[in-house]
Formats: structure tokens, C-alpha cells, sequence
């Protein structure tokens, strides 16, 4: 199985510099100081490069929500109910989570996955893909196998590239799982030596004790785990999670296919981590959307090597940031497109600096 990922891994290749360096050359053509639309226009020559496009548009653009369950709830690292997680799942598939009403906004795809849920879900919509009932305990013993945490990442792989087949040109990371931000603190902490009380933050809004319970259980399962930094896949099945693995599949998918990838928050965090562990060159794909209230994300997002866009204080998850973010890829697609050049418009450029 190790050799399916790695088929996917080794067809990587980077962005395209030339069409990066065409998008750069119509930025300074453009009717407007050189650099003075900021961060945009590093967004613009990055996608550029990415879709090998100077001015790329994305017509069909998708969420895919990946939702799974932590055995870790049993220790009390949540300040929801583990059932939220199915409870939410129909919510996803009837439209009505804050997801749903972005990717609207947004004019994006959601696509729901049960890769792991506890529990059985009857729905036309539903993306049925699950590897097992939830993980067990990671303070106790592994997650799940390695052979579990294999199939998981290849069943984000086959997601990317069914969403492509179906005219997809960008995708966004999602999940839902309660319980998730203690095993996406764990993986930031096993793969990246950060220890737990830097790591960890409030989730869904744990008081100051939860939290302190929330540290030691991730530094029991650390413990108890002993996960090797090197091995993704094995720090992945120790103390990881089923739509962490998946989305982590989802990302180097969607860089093999050679589509711009829009992390979320602090699971897609722990997610980009792991592709990039995988696979270093899968990071030229990701675009990180915003920087989550979560405590740690920003850390990841260092670790990723990118900047976030957007900083609202957001700390939901499902893809919201990422849905959010497509106003951006939108804007910076038009003034490609629509603006016009000293040229077109007789406008003198500058004289010097
Ligand atoms: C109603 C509800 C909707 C959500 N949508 C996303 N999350 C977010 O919160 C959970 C992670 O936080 P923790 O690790 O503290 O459980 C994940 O499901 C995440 O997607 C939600 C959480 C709740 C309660
Ligand atoms: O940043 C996130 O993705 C996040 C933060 C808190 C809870 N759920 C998700």
C-alpha cells in the first residue's frame, strides 16, 4: 500500500516558474504601482505557477469535508459530546453548517466523506468511504493500524481525483470530528518536536483545567505511542486521525493533479503536515487560507512555510477559512483578467524610484 502513495508522491512535480514569471511581468504592466495590490500579488503569481496559467480562473471549485471519529473523547479533551460528530454530519449533507453557507457564498461544491464516523449514516449525498468505527484511544495505545492509516490516505488520493474527474479546478481541506484538534496537536507535536503545552489549544472552547487535562493526555499518548518523527505513516496510525489522514491524501492528490489546494485551519494544518512529509514538494500546492484562533496553528503554518491570508479569529474547522479565502482567488483571477495596462489605457508608468 506504501507503494500506491508513493506512485502518487513521485508524480509531484513543482510549479511552472515560467508561467509564474509571465504573471509577475502583467502585474507590472498593470494600471497601479509594482507591488501595490500586496499580498494579492503574491497570490496571483503562485497560482499562476500552480495551474501553469497567468491567468488562472477556477470555474468549479470544491470543499471536501472529511469527517471521522477519535477514540481520545473518552478522556474528556472536548467540550462537545463525541455523537456531535454524526449529529453534524447531517447537517453537512442537508446544507445547513457554516460550510455549507460559505461554499455558497463562495459558489463552491461541498462533498461530504465519512472516512471514519461511529456510527451508521443513511443519505443520499453521503460519500461513503470508511476505513473504521473511529479510532481508539491514543492515550492508551495506537489510533489504528498502519495499515488503516494507509488506506485513509488513499482514500483522500481517490477523493482528489474523483473531484477532478468531475471538472474540479481547486479544491479546499475540510473535516469534523470531535476530538480532532487534541490528534492534530499530537501529530504538530510527533512530527515536529514542539511539545504539548505549545501545541495544544481549546478546541471547541475548553476552560484553562480541560486544557491542562488536554496537555498530559497528548503527551501520555506521545509517551505511550513513542512515534517516529521520520515515519509519517506511523506517527499518522499512533496518534492521528482518519480524516487527518485522508485530508493529508487529499493534498498530495490534488498536487499530483496539479490543482491549488486551500488548507483550512488547524486540522488541515496537521494534514498539510503530514504531505509534507510525504511528499516536501506538495507544500508548492498549498495555499493557506487563514490562521486559526487555535493555539499551534500558526506554528504549523511556519513549519508549512507559508503565510495565511486571512487573520479573523476563526476557530470552527469544516473548511470555513478555505471557503472564505475563494473571494481572494476570485479577486486576484479578475484583475488578471479585466485590469487594464499603461498600454491598453495610455497611462504613463513611473519614471523612477
Ligand atoms: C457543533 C459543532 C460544529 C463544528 N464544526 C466544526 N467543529 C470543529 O470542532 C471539532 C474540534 O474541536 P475539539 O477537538 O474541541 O472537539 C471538530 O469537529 C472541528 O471540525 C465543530 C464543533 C462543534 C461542537
Ligand atoms: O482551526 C481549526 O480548524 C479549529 C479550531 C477549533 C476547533 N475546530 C477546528
Amino acid at each position: 500500500m506504501i507503494a500506491a502513495i508513493q506512485e502518487v508522491t513521485g508524480r509531484i512535480t513543482p510549479p511552472d516558474e515560467q508561467a509564474a514569471l509571465r504573471a509577475v511581468l502583467r502585474l507590472n504592466s498593470l494600471t497601479k504601482p509594482p507591488g501595490s495590490l500586496g499580498r494579492l500579488e503574491e497570490l496571483a503569481v503562485r497560482l499562476a505557477g500552480i495551474s501553469r496559467d497567468e491567468q488562472p480562473s477556477y470555474g468549479k471549485r470544491m470543499v471536501v469535508v472529511m469527517a471521522a471519529d477519535h477514540g481520545v473523547c473518552s478522556e474528556g479533551v472536548s467540550a462537545f459530546p463525541q455523537e456531535v460528530t454524526i449529529q453534524m454530519a447531517y447537517n453537512f449533507l442537508n446544507g445547513g453548517a457554516a460550510v455549507n453557507v460559505l461554499a455558497r457564498q463562495g459558489d463552491a461544491e461541498v462533498r461530504f466523506v465519512d472516512i471514519g464516523i461511529n456510527g451508521d449514516i443513511a443519505h443520499p449525498q453521503l460519500i461513503d468511504r470508511k476505513v473504521r468505527r473511529g479510532t481508539d484511544n491514543m492515550a492508551a495505545g495506537p489510533a489504528m493500524s498502519r495499515e488503516e492509516a494507509m488506506r485513509a490516505v488513499l482514500v483522500g488520493i481517490q477523493v482528489a481525483q474523483e473531484a477532478v474527474q468531475d471538472g474540479a479546478e481547486l479544491l479546499i481541506t475540510g473535516e469534523m470530528g470531535i476530538g480532532n484538534t487534541t490528534a492534530s496537536a499530537a501529530v504538530l507535536c510527533a512530527l515536529e518536536g514542539i511539545p504539548a503545552e505549545a501545541a495544544a489549544g481549546r478546541g471547541t472552547g475548553i476552560g484553562d483545567e480541560r486544557l491542562q487535562h488536554k496537555i498530559t493526555v497528548i503527551e501520555r499518548a506521545l509517551e505511550v505511542n513513542a512515534p517516529n518523527p521520520a515515519d509519517p505513516i506511523d506517527v499518522l496510525s499512533k496518534v492521528g486521525g482518519l480524516e487527518i489522514a485522508g485530508l493529508a491524501g487529499l493534498i498530495i492528490g490534488a498536487a499530483a493533479l496539479r490543482i491549488p489546494v486551500i488548507l483550512d485551519g488547524f486540522i488541515s494544518g496537521a494534514a498539510a503536515l503530514v504531505a509534507k512529509a510525504l511528499a516536501p514538494e506538495s507544500t508548492a500546492y498549498m495555499i493557506a487560507s487563514h490562521v486559526s484562533g487555535e493555539q499551534g496553528h500558526k506554528l504549523m503554518l511556519d513549519r508549512l512555510g507559508h503565510t495565511a491570508l486571512l487573520d479573523l479569529g476563526l476557530r470552527l474547522g469544516e473548511g470555513t477559512g478555505g471557503a472564505l479565502c475563494l473571494h481572494f482567488i476570485d479577486a486576484v483571477s479578475r484583475i488578471m483578467r479585466e485590469m487594464a495596462t499603461f498600454e491598453s489605457a495610455g497611462v504613463s508608468a513611473s519614471e523612477s524610484v
